[in-house]
């Protein structure tokens, strides 16, 4: 569903972090936040899932504004997978999948036979359909993230949140959530920091720099040599990956980084 994020300003504790924010993502759309630490990607994206509260501007989804909805009508609208992870759940995996399916039950009321196929068919889409009976909280942090990726989809929503979803993924992981990614197809606002990652995945980078947009555009448009040396510090060819034609950033890990304006 289509989401706008309009004139962002957020404060936390008497700083603003971020400021005049505007990004779109259509109906369908992988829209990728990228930019150095701190430059307030998980904080667009926590207005985004209603964790933190803008100061000014708002976040439409499908022409609503998220604020005005209850927490059941926005559950329904946005999953999130956050960047602060919960390890402390004594609850098995399927359990803790089966949380998505909250926004859809009345008060007390057991799991219909859609929420078990919901919860099969995303333990099954992360690559953990066999591990639904063990211990959330004796997972690896790799396979606690793909548990909590299956939570958001079982909650399907109209729109994926998904801060860092590749950390702590294997290679292998990596390509297989991305591809899920692109299969769904589903309006998706992704903070991420592998930018060739992102050049596959992403329909639309936005760049944060300062708690502000500094550069939006499809990967091949924003993903320059002299982006990378302004807003990143560091020297970078941008060549055409040999297999896939995406943008390849090939990082000189030899030089000197540059200095970058703060904000
Ligand atoms: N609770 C808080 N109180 C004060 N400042 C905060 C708080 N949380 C984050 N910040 C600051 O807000 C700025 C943006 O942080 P944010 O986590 O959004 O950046 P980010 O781009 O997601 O970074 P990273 O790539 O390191 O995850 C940073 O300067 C950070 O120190």
């Amino acid at each position: 569903m289509r989401t706008a994020i309009e004139d962002l300003d957020v404060a936390l504790s008497g700083r603003t972090v971020v400021s005049g924010v505007r990004i779109m993502a259509e109906e369908g759309e992988i829209a990728g936040l990228v930019g150095p630490n701190g430059s307030g990607k998980s904080t667009v994206l926590r207005t985004v899932y209603r964790h933190l509260r803008p100061h000014a501007g708002r976040v439409l989804v499908g022409g609503a504004d998220i604020r005005a909805l209850t927490a059941v009508q926005s559950a329904r609208q946005v999953a999130a997978l956050p960047q602060e992870r919960g390890t402390d759940f004594e609850l098995s995996v399927r359990e803790v999948v089966a949380m998505g399916r909250t926004p859809y039950k009345r008060a007390f009321a057991g799991e219909d036979p859609t929420d078990g196929d919901a919860v099969a068919a995303a333990l099954d889409q992360v690559g953990m359909a066999g591990a639904g009976r063990r211990r959330f909280s004796a997972l690896s942090g790799g396979e606690r993230q793909r548990v909590l990726l299956a939570r958001a989809l079982a909650q399907d929503p109209k729109v994926l949140v998904l801060d860092e979803p590749t950390n702590h993924l294997d290679v292998r992981h990596q390509v297989e959530l991305l591809a899920l990614l692109r299969r769904h197809r589903r309006t998706t606002l992704l903070a991420i920091h592998d930018l060739n990652a992102a050049a596959s995945v992403c329909d639309r980078l936005h760049v944060l720099h300062g708690g502000k947009v500094v550069a939006s555009g499809t990967p091949r448009e924003v993903l320059t040599a002299g982006l990378l040396a302004e807003v990143f510090g560091v020297r970078a060819a941008v060549v055409d990956h040999p297999l896939t034609g995406d943008p390849l950033i090939a990082f000189d890990h030899r030089a000197p980084v540059f200095p970058v304006s703060g904000r």
